[in-house]
């Protein structure tokens, strides 16, 4: 990961930000072809719609605005999405009707991906820059699927992200016995329940009014403090009843408007939001309509990063080894078997391999998951 440095207002626009489109003649060398925009203000992309595209510039300035920009002729065939750093010239005023000029895509430091599914064949960009994924699941009430955490966890680790796990309506049922299959991660978790008592006072996108625990919605809001996060549920898992406690009434009345100058989001994008009274920084990107990140490209060395206790074992296997629960004279076998991964050894390969096997790229596997998973 990047200093921090980068992640907001600096200009360290890279020469492979974008892809010019050659010159006719094709014997100057490009850079010399390419405005300078040395006028150019950096934005962070807070959602996407229809070809338009919002920003926050200035950020955490008394001048902080939102801009609606078009993309450049040059970027049209550039993704750009939800937490993307871009240089936007033009109109930057924000007023009425102002339309900015989108000229470059910061080089990002993150992605996640959306599966292909039947709906879109493609696996495409959804977040850029995501320092975390928090995984929303429920306690009860949708049940608890374990697979979609696997797999989350998966695509969270092979992205470079950091996961959170926040169970939510423990106050339905304990989640002892769900947590019970991450002890042996180091995973960090937050179990939320309602409080009817003292709770903080909190409604649903739906109208659904709670009282979430102070403890759990102070813990996650120090968890992502100063962080781009994600947040990644199933419907009905209590994330937006969250995100509007962490974001304060803003959203909950009905808006991004105090974000991005208009009325409720209606589309599926994915939506950048502030957190309230947190450092500056602090973004949480919301996916509605997304239920699950691709994995189709899953290296299981990334996933291996996850677990420097095991890592140096897979020097004893051959090359090309998979180290799931397949693989012939894996390496890690006889490496936890002598101890060299301590006593939790065993346990932790078993979750690996569980992971890995999550990650698998049977097309028939992610076809039925992304159905299960409730794609839209
Ligand atoms: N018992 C209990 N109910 C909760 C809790 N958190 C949220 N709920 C309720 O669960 C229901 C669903 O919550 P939402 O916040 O709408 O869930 P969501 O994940 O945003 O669902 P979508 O809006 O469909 O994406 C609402 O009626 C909430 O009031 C909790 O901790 N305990
Ligand atoms: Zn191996």
């Amino acid at each position: 990961m990047s200093e921090a440095g980068n992640r907001r207002g600096s200009r360290a626009w890279d020469e492979s930000d974008v892809r010019i489109r050659p010159n006719k003649k094709g014997t100057r060398p490009r850079t010399k072809n390419r405005p300078a925009y040395e006028d150019a203000v950096t934005g962070r992309i807070v959602t996407v719609d229809r070809g338009r595209y919002t920003a926050v510039v200035d950020e955490d300035t008394a001048q902080e605005r939102i801009v609606v920009a078009a993309r450049a002729r040059e970027l049209r065939r550039e993704p750009v999405v939800a937490g993307d750093l871009v240089a936007l010239v033009g109109d930057l005023s924000g007023g009425p009707d102002s339309l900015a000029r989108l000229v470059r895509i910061q080089e990002r430091r993150t992605v996640l991906r959306r599966s292909a599914d039947d709906t879109d064949p493609v696996e495409r960009v959804v977040v850029a820059n995501a320092d975390q994924l928090v995984i929303v699941v429920a306690a009860a009430n949708p049940e608890p699927r374990t697979g979609f955490i696997d797999r989350a966890l998966v695509a969270a680790y092979d992205a470079g992200i950091e996961p959170l796990l926040c169970i939510t309506k423990a106050d339905l049922r304990d989640p002892t016995e769900l947590l019970a299959n991450y002890e042996h991660l180091d995973l960090r978790v937050i179990v939320s329940r309602t409080d009817d008592g003292v709770g903080v006072e909190t409604t649903s996108d739906d109208g659904d009014s709670a009282r979430l625990s102070h403890g759990a919605v102070d813990a996650l809001r120090a968890e992502l403090d100063g962080q781009v996060s994600v947040l990644l549920g199933h419907s009905g898992v209590g994330k937006s009843t969250m995100v509007n406690a962490l974001t304060g009434s803003a959203r909950a009345t009905g808006g991004v408007n105090a974000v991005t100058g208009r009325g409720r989001h209606t589309s599926s994008s994915a939506l950048a939001l502030k957190a309230a009274d947190a450092s500056a920084g602090t973004w949480i990107i919301d996916t509605p309509g997304i239920r699950s990140f691709g994995l189709a490209h899953v290296d299981a060395d990334r996933i291996l990063q996850a677990f420097p206790d095991l890592e140096p074992g897979t020097e004893r296997c051959e090359r090309g080894c998979l180290h799931d629960a397949n693989a012939v004279h894996c390496g890690l076998d006889s490496f936890v078997e002598e101890g060299l991964a301590g006593d939790s050894g065993p346990v932790r390969l078993a979750s690996l391999r569980r992971l890995l096997s999550a990650g698998s790229a049977d097309p028939r596997g992610s076809a039925h998951d992304a159905k299960e998973l409730g794609h839209q």
